[in-house]
């Protein structure tokens, strides 16, 4: 089966081959650190084995409640938030058309889906609620933590919905709840309530965890075949074991990375051209940014939709300041490919175009830009997706989180926590006025009334 690959072409004028040559030592380091689990947060590494040490009869358990939630379902909101939700929204937006929720129920042949708990904001939930109005509905509750703000708010908005829909009871069977095996308070509550629960694992942390129960019901529930997302992962596995620079394509990303890094480009945009891909990068921005930006250092992860942002951002790309380099994500074959209708004359100025497909403009486009931004100074690197299948997704993942496990220990720090996360969360909840945040309550607010 093809599978994705790595190409480093636009990046050969930028960085040497010798400079690739001698990151070798330090890329033996990580992946010694990765692999023997010797590293910082080595605790936290349970993914590099995920694709073949999954556990089967849970795997079992997410297909036949995927076929619950088809049957009795026309809607499956999503209640999760950062890795609890963006590896899914990544690849449910990938593997379907555009409009997936405004396809017929005839052509989508499952629920819509919808993600909830994925900001404070008052009036998403209170429009989801009106989209929903008198659909059959269920739930997928996902945090590893349990106890994340956003989606608590919007479990309790969205459980109170089901329950004055379906009564109590029927409530609980609508509701699946994706959490760790053993604490907090969504264990809890599953627990008592007796909801079907899905375990996170406690060696997967929530951006690696696209390929657990957090991923893969939602997944599985919008009709996605999920035993192929996990072999393309398996094999993905297999592909990127060597510390070997010159056999790894993934340790190589990793490596160029770095050595562009240290010359001073600092931000990393990823680059899609196509609109299902969007999603594909804020789940790789989490994957990078709480990864990698520590101890003020990394790569600052950023993205673009192209061709749409070359008409806002392409300016800054071409001749803005020179600390950007590109990865692009291109997808060779789209599902879907259309001809540019034929018209009598050439009023708009598209003749040259006849008999050419819309797909071949897009990857004129995509050739010509990267080419124009490596003369501009922006480095580029590629990688190519062969097809826009669950396969394919599932390599993707794994090379991008193999990449920034190995990458992150380049850096010296511990690629799998996310201390700096908490600094907002406690002066949200001094303000809030939670039990036990007492005393920065009055700090904050005598700051906040200066
Ligand atoms: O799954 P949860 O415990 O609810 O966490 C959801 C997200 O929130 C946090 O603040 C973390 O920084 C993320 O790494 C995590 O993915």
């Amino acid at each position: 089966m093809s599978h994705i690959s790595f190409d480093t072409t636009n990046v050969e004028n930028f960085v040497a081959k010798h400079e690739l040559d001698e990151m070798q030592p330090l890329i033996t380091m990580a992946d010694s650190q990765l692999r023997n689990r010797t590293g910082a947060g080595a605790e936290y590494s349970d993914w590099i084995t995920l694709p073949t040490d999954y556990d089967k009869a849970e795997f079992a358990r997410i297909q036949k409640a995927a076929e619950q939630i088809k049957s009795d379902s026309q809607a499956l909101v999503v209640i999760g938030i950062g890795g609890s939700y963006l590896g899914a929204k990544a690849a449910i937006d990938f593997l379907h058309p555009s409009f997936y929720n405004e396809l017929s129920d005839e052509e989508r042949q499952a629920p819509k889906i919808y993600f909830a708990g994925n900001s404070t904001s008052s009036a998403y939930i209170n429009d989801l609620v009106r989209v929903l109005g008198d659909k059959d509905f269920s739930v997928n509750v996902i945090s590893k933590s349990g106890t994340t703000t956003e989606p608590s708010i919007a479990f309790r908005v969205f459980k109170k919905l089901l329950e004055k829909k379906y009564g109590e009871a029927g409530a609980k069977k609508r509701i699946y709840a994706t959490t760790d095996a053993n604490k907090g308070a969504l264990h809890d509550e599953a627990a008592a309530e007796g909801y079907e629960t899905f375990v996170i694992p406690d060696g997967v942390g929530g951006r690696f965890s696209v390929l657990t129960p957090v991923g893969l019901l939602p997944i599985a529930a919008s009709g996605v075949d999920i035993q192929q997302l996990m072999d393309g992962a398996k094999d993905a596995q297999d592909e990127y074991s060597d510390s070997d620079l010159r056999k790894n394509e993934a340790y190589r990303y990793a490596a160029l990375r770095r050595i562009l890094y240290d010359k001073g480009y600092t931000t990393e945009l990823l680059i899609n051209w196509e609109p299902t891909m969007q999603y594909l990068s804020e789940w790789w921005k989490q994957l990078m940014g709480e990864s990698e930006g520590k101890n003020q250092k990394g790569i600052y992860p950023s993205s673009a939709n192209f061709s749409t942002d070359l008409h806002s951002l392409g300016q800054y790309i071409q001749e803005g300041r020179r600390d950007l380099f590109e990865t692009v994500v291109k997808l060779d074959n789209p599902v879907s490919n259309i001809a540019l209708p034929e018209e009598e004359g050439n009023k708009d100025g598209l003749q040259y175009l006849e008999g050419k497909t819309v797909d071949e403009v897009n990857t004129n486009a995509f050739q010509g830009v990267t080419l124009a931004h490596v003369d501009g100074g922006v480095p580029n690197l590629a990688v190519h997706i062969p097809q826009q299948d669950a396969y394919s997704l599932g390599y993707l993942i794994y090379f991008f989180e193999i990449a920034v496990g190995a990458s992150g220990y380049t850096f010296g720090i511990n690629p799998f926590n996310q201390p700096g996360v908490e600094a907002y969360k406690t002066n949200m909840f001094a303000l809030l006025g939670k039990p036990g945040y007492e005393e920065q309550t009055k700090t904050l607010r005598a700051r906040l009334n200066k």
